[in-house]
């Protein structure tokens, strides 16, 4: 037989004495073991998986990732999946069973933030390292007067921000448990939004034997995830409870076989991830949101906020509703439009001007609207004029209107209207009354200004054109009417 020393033996009695009071007595008999996973689907060969198929159960090819600060991690290994959306973070003191400290905080904190802004990454993994446990809470050799203190002189209890980094961050994550999850550490896993457990985990907390308690997240999520019966007898009786048990009470999600356990994990993380990531970001948001109370309903209205920031009329929020009555038919737009515009019209100068210059004029005169457009572009490129340099008289310039008058119509006429160019400045209001005067919709009064010239109102009379010119040019449009 091997020797064994008085101080092996009494190692050994430690262990067995920290276990047996939180293990014992049990108030039943174990229950029977499920089957490792089970499901409940109706068809295994319904349309919805036809459709979408199995996920892969393949292993990942994790590579060590960092943050910005490029600073090593010595508390925790924080991993990417090659080619998958997926980040791990492994709590990494197993001779403590992943007991945290301040840094080991710091750094889940460092590793967390760098994984909700990393846009190619969709889920998170939270585990502990080896099999023995997930982890074991604060590391109680660093508990003092005011909190657990490692490196600093004062002490934290910067988990809390953890858990609330955890709450708030934008996508999901898994807790991956294998062995105990106890004390803080069944809070750690609480606050995730999915808790995978291997056959061999083990929950429970122990603050009222420690001198402990989480008041926070730690007694209200439980009792929200188990309810206040259970939630009242894991802190009061202190009691530990195998996967089952804790499957039964709704504390995880699924038990499966240690050796399956990273597999099935990352199968739900691929799962997830062939979904609509602002669908579940919004969602975890909306599942937090009663428990989270004015926090939760910012994060929820934060998302709300982004939705709707990718949205026309968040971009133009001065545009407003659509007229609401519809134009009389005569006045409704045949949609035309220009960024520049000649208003080509005779006058008693023309017949006073040199031969070459009647024919530069006859040969204008008889251009198209495209080829007076590119003659006006060229101009503008070779001499460097504007284009209300060469507007008419009447007063067009930039950003002016314009409307051609009704086919036929017989003076050279007070009837036209057209659009020059619209600055910036006064674009939003411009569109405005434009949208008033016509009944158009916001993205045609949009192509109106910007688009190649086409009919802005056809039939106007005198009176309602000046209208249309008072009105644009009370918000800075500058407007001619020929
Ligand atoms: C988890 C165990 C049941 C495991 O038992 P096992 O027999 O497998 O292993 P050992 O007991 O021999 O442990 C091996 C080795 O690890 C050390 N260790 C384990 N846990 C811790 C720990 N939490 N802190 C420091 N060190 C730990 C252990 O001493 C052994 O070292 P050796 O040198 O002797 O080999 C069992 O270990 C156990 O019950 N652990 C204690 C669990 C516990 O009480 N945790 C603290 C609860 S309080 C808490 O976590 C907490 C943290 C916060 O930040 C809070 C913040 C705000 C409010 C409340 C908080 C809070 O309550």
């Amino acid at each position: 037989m091997a020797d064994v020393s008085g101080k092996d033996l009494r190692t050994a009695e430690r262990r067995i004495a920290r276990i047996a009071h939180h293990l014992l007595p049990l108030a039943t008999p174990p229950p029977p073991r499920p089957l490792p996973i089970q499901r409940s689907v109706a068809s295994a060969n319904d349309s919805y998986r036809r459709v979408h198929g199995e996920v892969s159960t393949r292993e990942a090819t994790w590579i060590p990732a960092c943050d910005e600060s490029g600073k090593e991690y010595t508390d925790i290994i924080y991993e990417k999946a090659v080619g998958e959306g997926i980040a791990k973070i492994t709590i990494n003191r197993p001779d403590r069973r992943n007991a945290f400290r301040p840094n080991t905080i710091k750094e889940l904190i460092r590793a967390f933030n760098d994984a909700r802004d990393d846009s190619t990454i969709g889920v998170i993994i939270l585990t502990g390292k080896g099999n023995k446990a997930f982890c074991s809470g604060g590391d109680q050799a660093l508990r003092s007067s005011d909190g657990y203190a490692d490196f600093e002189s004062f002490g934290r209890l910067n988990v809390l921000d953890l858990q609330v980094q955890i709450r708030r961050l934008p996508k999901p994550v898994i807790a991956m448990v294998a062995g105990y999850a106890v004390g803080g550490g069944q809070i750690l896993h609480m606050v995730c939004d999915l808790t995978i457990a291997a056959d061999n985990a083990v929950f429970g907390q122990t603050g009222p034997k420690v001198g402990s308690f989480d008041a926070g997240y730690g007694s209200s999520i439980m009792s929200r995830l188990i309810g206040p019966k259970k939630a009242r007898e894991m802190w009061f009786l202190c009691r530990f409870y195998d996967a089952y048990e804790a499957e039964k009470m709704g504390l995880v999600n699924i038990v499966v076989p240690l050796e399956r356990l990273e597999l099935e994990t990352l199968k739900w993380c691929r799962e997830i991830l062939r979904n609509s990531p602002m669908a579940i970001r919004v969602l975890k948001s909306a599942l937090n949101a009663v428990d989270d109370g004015h926090a939760g309903l910012q994060e929820l209205g934060g998302n709300a906020t982004l939705v709707f920031y990718g949205t026309e009329e968040a971009m133009h929020p001065a545009l407003g509703l659509p007229p609401f009555r519809p134009l009389p038919k005569h006045q409704v737009p045949l949609p035309l439009f220009s960024r520049r515009i000649i208003p080509l019209t005779p006058s008693a100068a023309t017949a006073a001007a040199s031969p070459k210059i009647v024919e530069l004029g006859s040969l204008i005169a008889n251009l198209t609207l495209e080829e007076a457009r590119s003659l006006l572009d060229h101009l503008q490129d070779r001499l460097g004029v504007s284009v209300a340099t060469f507007s008419p008289a009447a007063a067009a310039v930039a950003p002016g209107t314009a409307t051609d008058a009704a086919a036929g119509a017989p003076a050279a006429s007070e009837e036209k209207t057209e659009f020059d160019d619209v600055s910036s400045n006064a674009r939003i209001a411009t569109i405005k009354v434009i949208r008033a005067l016509t009944n158009l919709a916001l993205k045609e009064a949009k192509d109106l200004i910007e688009g190649f010239p086409k009919k802005f109102k056809e039939g106007v009379s005198k009176e309602e054109a000046k209208e249309a010119k008072k009105q644009l040019e009370e918000v800075g449009a500058k407007i001619s009417i020929v």
